[in-house]
């Protein structure tokens, strides 16, 4: 029996040992082999890694670079250390295991993207000739051209995303898979990869409005396990890239730990930094997110998941975890740069690198702009925020099974299942000559342009020893860069490229370049990563049926059944036990495996005596239930027919109702035709009935009118004959005395001569004071002959006819004439008699009533003991016109002792819309024009006042003639 020793470099094989003679044999390159390091093992078995001479030869000429030896100093070798050659590697999770020689393998799916361009008109050399394939014309410009390279060139992709294509499509096509993936147990890689400016960082980032690739990651990978997700901090990393999970009590202290700590950081960074770390412009960028809402439905919904996600970059061939805490306080560390070290399964992994788990995709975003603040970007000439170093964000699906009960989660480590996928933004490859860059930047696009040629050199070795058999080493530990994606391309999952494109012709030599590296790319194959199935020999749907059965016994608690200590059995187990062990032939470990294979076959036997067992149980208490609801059905037999004859009487009388219910709508409907019809006829008849109030109101106006009219001619026509008949009255009177006196005797003469005189003159003064006074005589004596009053001529305009009238009502018959009012007893006293109602005025000019006595009736008592009298009336039309008189007059004694008063004066306050044309504005007037006093109102309210007493029945006409 022989094992083989490999070349630590080159990966040939250099000697054989031999176990019968404990010697070497050399193989292979046959170029002998050298010690290169010495692993010590925890038995204390010391192994040694090997190189072969050529590549000693070759790493001391610089042109192999070799992994550092973890020993400075390699112990000298001693003959008699025993030689153990390593054990072969354990197979890394997830690769699968060669049975029958054959490995499935999957090419490096790679997708191109073209850029919109970035302005109209602008010279173009790339092409999409259909969805998978794009054409590239060499400008005249260009380098290629120039050097006689001027042929079109055609290259094909898994698929070709045109400028006009959405950030939502590219997701859907080129990362939708490995999110399903990822959330089945299998690892993936993405990368976007191109010339600097061609759209990657806007590929994999995108804008909240519209996120790329890693927003829409998170959005999916939250959609499709809210359901599912563990407590934070039941999963928790063990500081070698794996996970160990936790009970639930351990769990709710570290979570309690982690809130302390973070919210001592919070109040640290918030009191030093102002602006706390544009949480602003995030939750700025929060509101305006549109997330995606697609979901990935076959995930094993028995498992509980968590979410880790890590960020980090390469600057300069350095990596920084760019989530790692820096003390705000004291002197700052700034970032420190990482190792890649390889796990218990041979998985690279950033050592110490801060892992963060997030619940929510907003969560998630929020670690991604931590991130993304701390991340090298500069000004270029050709992108104004170029990106300066790889940035790699990894999110890992943490997922165990639920117990039995489906209740709590299984917490030994060998059930956790880890996955991970990288999502990496490139920097872009430049030439200086473009940038025109100087100092750091010209460092930086060394650095980049190294990581990514050696990128190159790494996909084509490895093409290269696909397609020849070879087994030249791929050089990974050249680059951090692809030191760390070593996994991916040696199976470690499904790998994918996405490479962008600016389609403009400054750009073709670079394209040319990123074009050749795709094509080189989409010939690799990886090795299909087929994650295990774990089969605890739980039963499956054990979430939803536990769930299940806690609905029921809410359910049965809330209808006053007691089932709160009703436990969840999910009894029968559908499996005999977990899958058979991963056994493999080895004499050596024959007797280890044959017991493996006995204690899981004991275990079977026994799962399978325990089912018969369960199964038997099963059968007998299924049997009774059986019966005992056969016996159910019959009773709900019976009572179904009882309630079905109930249901067709039921039936029979909702159709009455229904019918009736018919009728009395149809009737309803006629009635409410009727009804609007009558309303119809009612608005007609409102119609007619306001054109005939209106052709009333018009009537009695003109009937009024008309009554006024008739009265001045009827007053007018019996003052004329009035006059006509003392006229003659006093003829015949002359005439009479004329004819008696020559019939008496001389003394009778004289005597009755003096007493006719006596009488005649007496006659005479009674004709003038009966006759009644002509239009120049309207003037009331006492007028002129009392103190205070303005005497007014018709000449004057303020007085009308009807002031006249009213003035003319003050005759002085019966006035004592000379009654003189001293001025010390307070002539210019007032009783000022106003309206009971009286509308405000809101007039600038009052008449001035000093001393005045404000009365709404007026008592004899008044007019005694004052002067001066005057009447306010108002009058209002319908349009709100106000016309307000006062009526001014002395109070005189009279020859009977009584009191009255000489009206002197009317004064007219009218109030007029400006707006109002005399047409739409009716206003009551006289036929010429003057308006007319409201006599009965002004009678009744000034009888006191005119006669000095209150005679409440008596007509102001009557009294006229009084005055
Ligand atoms: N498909 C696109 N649609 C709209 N704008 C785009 C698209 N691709 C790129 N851009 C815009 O082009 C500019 C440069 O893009 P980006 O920064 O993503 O390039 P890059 O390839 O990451 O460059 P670098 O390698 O220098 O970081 C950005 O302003 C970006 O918004």
């Amino acid at each position: 029996m022989s094992d083989e020793v490999r070349c630590l470099a080159c990966d040939n094989v250099v000697a054989d040992h031999h176990d019968s003679c404990g010697g070497w044999q050399h193989r292979g390159c046959q170029t002998g082999l050298s010690r290169y390091k010495y692993n010590k093992l925890r038995s204390g078995i010391i192994t040694f890694d090997f190189i072969c001479n050529r590549c000693k030869f070759l790493s001391s000429q610089s042109s192999l670079s070799l992994p550092m030896p973890i020993m400075e100093s390699t112990p000298m070798f001693n003959s008699r250390t025993p030689m153990v050659p390593r054990k072969p590697r354990p197979t890394p999770r997830g690769r699968p295991v060669e049975r029958s020689g054959t490995v499935e393998q999957d090419p490096v799916e790679v997708f191109c993207r073209i850029r919109p361009p970035e302005q109209e008109e602008q010279e173009e050399c790339v092409t999409v000739v259909d969805h998978s394939t794009v054409k590239l014309s060499p400008p005249p410009t260009s380098f290629a051209f120039r050097n006689g390279n001027g042929k079109e060139q055609i290259y094909k992709f898994q698929q070709v995303f045109g400028p006009n294509c959405t950030q939502k499509d590219l997701f859907d096509r080129t990362t939708k898979p490995l999110v399903s993936d990822l959330l089945t147990g299998k690892n993936g890689l993405l990368f976007a990869y191109g010339v600097t400016g061609s759209g990657k960082t806007y590929t994999m980032e995108g804008i909240p409005q519209d996120g790329g690739i890693i927003r829409r990651t998170l959005d999916v990978v939250f959609n499709s396990i809210t359901e599912y997700q563990a407590k934070r901090c039941i999963f928790k990393t063990d500081g070698m890239n794996g996970f160990d999970a936790q009970s639930e009590s351990d769990a709710f202290s570290d979570r309690r730990r982690q809130d302390a700590l973070s919210g001592s950081r919070a109040t640290r960074t918030r009191k030093t930094r102002q602006d706390p770390g544009g949480s602003n412009s995030n939750s700025q960028n929060n509101s305006q997110r549109i997330p995606d809402i697609s979901r990935i439905d076959e995930i094993d919904e028995d498992n509980v998941f968590s979410i880790f996600v890590s960020y980090v970059e390469i600057y300069n061939n350095y990596i920084y975890d760019l989530l790692e805490y820096v003390q705000e306080v004291g002197p700052s560390r700034g970032l420190q740069t990482k190792i890649i070290r390889e796990d218990a399964q041979h998985n690279m992994y950033v050592h110490s690198c801060t892992e963060v788990e997030v619940k929510s995709p907003e969560d998630a975003l929020e670690v991604l702009h931590r991130g993304q603040k701390r991340r090298k970007i500069a000004y270029t000439r050709l992108n104004c925020e170029s990106s300066r170093s790889h940035s790699i964000f990894t999110i890992r699906v943490v997922q165990a099974p639920l117990d039995a009960q489906g209740e709590e989660v299984v917490t030994e480590k060998e059930n956790i299942t880890v996955s991970q996928l990288s999502l990496v933004d490139l920097a872009g490859s430049e030439r200086n000559v473009r940038t025109k860059a100087v100092g750091d930047r010209v460092k930086e696009a060394g650095n980049i342009n190294n990581s990514l040629m050696n990128l190159r050199t790494c996909i084509e070795i490895l093409r290269e020893n696909q397609l020849t058999g070879g087994n030249r080493k791929v050089p990974y530990r050249d680059s951090r860069l692809t030191h760390y994606f070593k996994n991916y391309f040696d199976g470690e999952g499904h790998v994918k490229m996405v490479v962008c494109i600016n389609p403009k012709a400054d750009d073709y030599d670079e394209t040319l370049t990123v074009m050749k590296f795709a094509e080189l790319a989409s010939e690799v194959q990886v090795q299909r990563c087929i994650q295990p199935r774990r089969d605890l020999g739980l039963p499956p749907g054990r979430r939803r049926a536990n769930q299940l059965f806690k609905e029921v016994r809410n359910r049965l608690q809330e209808e006053g059944y007691n089932a709160k200590n009703e436990v969840v059995d999910l009894s029968p187990i559908y499996s005999l036990a977990p899958d058979w062990p991963a056994v493999s032939y080895c004499p050596d470990t024959m007797e280890e495996v044959i017991t493996k294979l006995k204690t899981y076959l004991v275990k079977r036997i026994h799962n399978r005596e325990k089912l018969n067992t369960d199964l038997k149980d099963k059968i007998l208490s299924v049997r009774s239930h059986i019966a005992e609801m056969e016996n159910k059905n019959l009773v709900l037999n019976s009572e179904l027919r009882s309630i079905q004859t109930l249901y067709r009487d039921a039936l029979g009388t909702i159709r009455n109702l229904q019918a009736q219910v018919q009728n009395a709508e149809s009737a309803n409907d006629s009635l409410l035709k009727q009804l609007n019809e009558y309303q119809y006829l009612k608005v007609e008849c409102d119609v007619v009935r306001e054109e005939r109030d209106m052709a009333k109101v018009q009537g009695h106006l003109d009937k009024q009118r008309m009554k006024a009219r008739l009265k001045t001619k009827l007053e007018l026509e019996k003052e004329r004959l009035k006059n006509d008949m003392n006229t003659k009255l006093t003829q015949q009177k002359s005439e009479a005395i004329d004819l008696v006196l020559p019939v008496l005797s001389t003394n009778q003469s004289k005597i009755y001569r003096t007493q006719v005189k006596a009488l005649k003159e007496m006659l005479l003064v009674d004709d003038i004071r009966q006759t009644p006074r002509s239009s120049t005589e309207s003037e009331p004596p006492a007028a002129s002959a009392t103190p205070g009053f303005r005497p007014r001529t018709n000449s004057d305009p303020s007085i009308n006819t009807s002031q006249q009238q009213v003035v003319d009502l003050a005759g002085p018959a019966v006035v004592n004439l000379r009654h003189r009012r001293s001025r010390s007893q307070g002539c210019d006293k007032w009783v000022d008699h106003r309206p009971t109602q009286e509308v405000p005025t809101g007039t600038i000019l009052k008449p001035t009533l000093t001393r005045n006595k404000s009365v709404t009736r007026v008592r004899t008592d008044d007019l005694a003991k004052n002067h001066a009298y005057c009447l306010t009336t108002q009058r209002q039309d319908s349009h709100g016109e106000l016309e307000t008189k006062l009526y001014k007059g002395n109070i005189l004694p009279t020859a009977g002792g009584g009191t009255q008063v000489v009206f002197q004066d009317v004064e007219i306050l009218q109030q007029r819309d400006p707006m109002a044309t005399p047409q739409t504005s009716p206003r009551k007037r006289s036929s010429d024009g003057t308006p007319k006093v409201d006599h009965n109102t002004l009678q009744d309210r000034c009888a006191v006042g005119i006669q000095g007493y209150s005679t409440p029945n008596t007509h102001f006409s009557s009294k006229r003639s009084k005055m």
